[in-house]
């Protein structure tokens, strides 16, 4: 293939934030968003920043922004990354414009987006993708990495040079699904740590959010084992150990986890970014995905369903949780 185009379906924070990086590298990039989200890169452009490296501002002229699924019709790779609720209305938009050949990859949270773009675009080759790290829109026009990670995808040379040449690290992976599952486990924390009203950093530094995370990785790691899913080993510590791990006192903790804890300050979940701008969040793909698997197992995942219970409610009426009143609402569902 000659140098691949691209288009981001959903440009939000994590479409800009890669879609940023490969034009930056020089590739042509057609970003597809709201309107609203689109005016504000048109009159700004779009800043690439972290807290490691000076941040990288690409001129509003440097950019092609578009409000409908059609502008993605001359890319070869569509890079999908609209929240799960979304995928399957984006997929439909994307139907009828997808060259043929184009391949589209999903770099969403949750465990069914490549299924659910493989259903709605037969013939079209659809690749799993997972960012482990967090970017959050930290000012308009402003998309913000806080913390360290390496991108993983099926395998697929051509995407992995060009996000590679982008400056961003990937590994190709065979085993997509369990990393998913994996990546899900993670994701466990989001509701955490969007109740908590903390960046990630503080949340993570105290025992009894850490404690409510335990509860829900520990339930997800049961209805997995009922369902026979391995979940795939991300980081230095095995997914059937992290509870363990996530349960020692703060001290021991941030000795023992210090790698998992290089988050910057301005990290937040993406749930969190949700509940603050007022939108529908992806409790039901994450903490739902693990109340779903354990009734089709006839187990149960009280904390589970409280937390999802929980951030519905913060939907409608916001309200943040200290940690031992999150901790001890969850106990008491069990
Ligand atoms: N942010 C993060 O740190 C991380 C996020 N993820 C995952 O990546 C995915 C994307 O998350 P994130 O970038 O935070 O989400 P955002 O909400 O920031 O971005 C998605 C954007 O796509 C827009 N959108 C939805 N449907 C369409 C459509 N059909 N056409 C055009 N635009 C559309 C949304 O608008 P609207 O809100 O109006 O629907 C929103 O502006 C999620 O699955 C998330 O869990 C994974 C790792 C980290
Ligand atoms: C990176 C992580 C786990 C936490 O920010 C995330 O996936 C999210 O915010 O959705």
């Amino acid at each position: 293939m000659t140098t691949p185009r691209f288009a981001v379906l959903g440009a939000g924070s994590i479409g800009c934030h890669l879609g940023g990086h490969l034009v930056a590298a020089g590739y042509d990039v057609a970003f597809v968003g709201r309107p609203a989200a689109m005016d504000v890169l048109r009159e700004r452009g779009l800043t690439l920043s972290t807290s490691v490296r000076p941040p990288a501002h690409l001129p509003p002229d440097r950019l092609t922004l578009a409000t409908a699924a059609e502008a993605a019709a001359g890319a070869d790779y569509v890079l999908v990354t609209v929240k799960t609720a979304a995928t399957r209305a984006a997929a439909g938009d994307l139907a009828a414009h997808l060259a043929p050949g184009a391949v589209v990859v999903s770099f969403q949270n949750g465990l069914h987006n490549p299924a659910t773009l493989r259903a709605a675009l037969p013939g079209h080759t659809v690749r799993a993708g997972m960012v482990p790290y967090n970017v959050v829109g930290s000012a308009p026009g402003t998309v913000h990495q806080g913390m360290p990670g390496r991108l993983m995808t099926e395998p697929d040379d051509t995407l992995a040079t060009a996000l590679r040449k982008a400056g961003l690290s990937v590994e190709a992976r065979a085993d997509m699904p369990e990393v998913q599952h994996a990546k899900l486990l993670m994701n466990l924390n989001n509701a955490v740590n969007a109740l908590s009203g903390l960046p990630l950093r503080d949340q993570l530094g105290l025992r009894p959010y850490r404690r409510c995370l335990a509860l829900c990785q520990r339930e997800a790691l049961a209805a997995y084992r009922a369902a026979g899913v391995t979940p795939a080993r991300l980081g230095p510590t095995a997914p059937g150990v992290t509870p363990y791990v996530l349960g020692l006192p703060d001290g021991v903790f941030r000795r023992v986890a210090a790698a998992s804890l290089r988050i910057d300050a301005h990290a937040r979940s993406s749930m969190w970014e949700d509940l603050q701008r007022g939108r529908a969040t992806e409790i039901d793909s994450l903490q739902g995905e693990v109340v779903a698997l354990a009734a089709a197992h006839g187990r149960g995942a009280p904390a589970n369903a409280r937390l999802a219970a929980l951030v519905h409610a913060a939907e409608s009426a916001p309200r943040t949780w200290s940690g031992p009143e999150l901790y001890a609402e969850l106990r008491a569902a069990r």
